[in-house]
C-alpha cells in the first residue's frame, strides 16, 4: 500500500486529519522520568497506545531523539508503532535536503533504518536533492513549501524573477510538487497552519496533494481556518499537533490527558467539515 492510500484509510478509520506530533523533551516528562532521556521511547510509546484510534498519522520529528543520542529509542518506537497502530502512517519529520549522494544516504536512513512511511523534506537544493527518496515506491515526501514560523517569508514569500508569471518561491515550489517533481505520486507539502491564506494559495496551486500542515496548539493556528483553507474533496490534510498534545498534563495520567487533547482537536479539525 502507498503513503498517500495509508493515510487515506488511517484518516477515515479514524475518522481524523490530527497528525500526533512526537516531539519528546525530558525536561517536560511526568515527574518520575522527568530530565530522563532513557525513557523517551516509554513517553513516546505510552502517547502512541493512548492515540492510536485517534490519529491519522503520527509525526516522530528526528531532532528531539537525536539531540539526546535516542536514535536507538526512535528505531524501537517506529517498531512500536508498525505493531500496535500498522494501519497509521508514521512521517519522520527530518527536514532533510542534500546533494544526490548525501540523499541516498538520508533516504536509507528514513526508510531502510526507520521504516517510515513518509518523510519531510527542504527543496531548497532543487529536484536532484529530492530525487532519491522518490526511488522508494510507494513512500511519501512532503516538501517544506510556506512553514509555520515567522521567518519562512524571509525566502519563501521572495519573488522569481527568472520564472514566467513571477510566482513567490512558495508557489513555484507547489507548482513544481504538484507537476513534473511528482515522479511517484507520493509527493506532499508543508504549510503553516498559522497561514490560512497561504494554504488557500497553495490548495489552488496543488489541489490533489496532501498537506501536512503544522502549527495548530502550541503555536495558536486556527484549526477551522485550517480545514476551511486546505481541505478539499481530492485534496487530504494532515494537522500536526505536538507539544500541545504530548504535554497536555505534567501528571502521572500523561497519557490520558494527551488523548482527551487529541480527542478535542480531532473534533474541533472536524467540526470545520463542509
Ligand atoms: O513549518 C513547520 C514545519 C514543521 N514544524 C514541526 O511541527 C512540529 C510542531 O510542534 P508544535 O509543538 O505543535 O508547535 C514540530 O515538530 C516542528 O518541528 C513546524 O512547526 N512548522
Amino acid at each position: 500500500m502507498t503513503f498517500i492510500e495509508m493515510l487515506r484509510n488511517a484518516s477515515a478509520q479514524n475518522n481524523s486529519m490530527l497528525c500526533v506530533g512526537l516531539d519528546p523533551e525530558p525536561s517536560r516528562f511526568p515527574q518520575g522520568m522527568r530530565g530522563d532521556a532513557q525513557k523517551i521511547y516509554d513517553f513516546c510509546a505510552a502517547i502512541v497506545d493512548a492515540t492510536a484510534d485517534v490519529a491519522g498519522s503520527f509525526k516522530p520529528q528526528i531532532a528531539y531523539f537525536a539531540a539526546h543520542g535516542a536514535e536507538d529509542q526512535l528505531e524501537r518506537l517506529m517498531q512500536h508503532m508498525r505493531c500496535n497502530a500498522p494501519h497509521v502512517p508514521v512521517i519522520l519529520d527530518a527536514k532533510r535536503g542534500d546533494i544526490g549522494s548525501t540523499a541516498e544516504q538520508y533516504a536509507k536512513e528514513a526508510f531502510e533504518r526507520y521504516g517510515a512511511d513518509a518523510v519531510t523534506l527542504s527543496p531548497f537544493m532543487g529536484f536532484d536533492s529530492i530525487e532519491p527518496y522518490l526511488q522508494y515506491h510507494g513512500k511519501g515526501a512532503f516538501l517544506l513549501c510556506r512553514t509555520s514560523n515567522p521567518g519562512g517569508n524571509d525566502l519563501q514569500a521572495q519573488r522569481l524573477a527568472s520564472v514566467e508569471g513571477q510566482p513567490l518561491l512558495y508557489e513555484h515550489v507547489a507548482r513544481q510538487a504538484q507537476g513534473p517533481w511528482n515522479k511517484n505520486g507520493q509527493l506532499g507539502l508543508v504549510v503553516g497552519a498559522t497561514y490560512p491564506a497561504e494554504i488557500e494559495r497553495v490548495r489552488a496551486l496543488a489541489p490533489t496533494l496532501p498537506l501536512l500542515i503544522p502549527g495548530v496548539g502550541a503555536q495558536g493556528g486556527d484549526a477551522a481556518a485550517t480545514v476551511r483553507a486546505g481541505l478539499t474533496q481530492d485534496g487530504m490534510i494532515a494537522v500536526n499537533s505536538s507539544r500541545a498534545i504530548l504535554y497536555a498534563s505534567s501528571g502521572d495520567d500523561f497519557a490520558a490527558a494527551a488523548r482527551q487533547a487529541a480527542l478535542t482537536t480531532r473534533d474541533a479539525l472536524n467540526a470545520a467539515r463542509a
